[in-house]
């Protein structure tokens, strides 16, 4: 089995990640690795985990919708209807229960990575997050939001980063009016401390609004 640390790994998925996806991704998947490889030293992670996942999380992004349904079909994954009905989200999940097979020397932090990169989880490990991360603020990615989050890299720290990241993708889904997986809410209050606001005493008037 290859060392999948090795420099031989990288390079020889390198190659074939470029017969898996257009110029574009492969170009995005480049810089997600080195993104994902700069944070990890940044935030004291694996870095070899991280531009490894970085570089194979896309692995799975040149299926079109049917070829993504047919891929999970093939893997033996039982979807929910829900996410049936969401194929773009799921090259992540593919991906890491395709490469976990065919290179079994991949070990769990890295899989982990790949499959969470697109709806995130509870309970993100770091190498997790960074993957998230730098998938968003890869140099080849555009726009204000997203050069005021590389800005806060190294200065905030890496949850409350996942969590800005994690926001701005939330209202962009919003924003472009497409369908929010089920469980994003369960995600999101999975990070949230105990929130004052809710915590705080019984109010006297137990119509708390007001009344009409
Ligand atoms: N919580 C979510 N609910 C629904 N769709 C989501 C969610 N998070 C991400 N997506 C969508 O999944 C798709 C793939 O995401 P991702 O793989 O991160 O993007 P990209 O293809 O740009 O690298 C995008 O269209 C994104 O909007």
């Amino acid at each position: 089995m290859a060392d999948w640390r090795s420099e031989e790994f990288y390079e020889a998925r390198r190659a074939e990640l470029e017969d898996r996806v257009g110029p574009h991704r492969f170009k995005h998947s480049l810089g997600v690795s080195e993104t994902a490889a700069s944070l990890a030293r940044i935030y004291g992670a694996d870095e070899t985990a991280a531009r490894v996942a970085g570089l194979l999380h896309d692995w799975d992004k040149g299926y079109d919708d049917p070829g993504i349904l047919a891929r999970a079909d093939e893997l033996g994954m039982e979807l929910t209807d829900e996410l049936v009905a969401m194929p773009r989200v799921l090259h992540g999940l593919t991906a890491a229960e395709a490469l976990g097979r065919e290179f079994p020397e991949l070990p769990p932090e890295v899989l982990a990575a790949i499959e969470r990169h697109t709806l995130g989880d509870v309970d993100m490990s770091d190498s997790d997050m960074i993957v998230y991360i730098a998938d968003a603020l890869e140099p080849g990615r555009k726009g204000k939001t997203v050069e005021k989050l590389r800005k806060q890299v190294g200065k905030s720290n890496l949850r409350e980063l996942f969590l800005d990241v994690y926001a701005y993708w939330v209202l962009l889904i919003m924003e472009r009016r497409h369908p929010m997986y089920s469980r994003t809410t369960e995600i999101w209050n999975s990070y949230m401390p105990e929130q004052e606001v809710f915590l705080s005493e019984a109010n006297p008037d137990p119509i708390p609004w007001g009344r009409p």
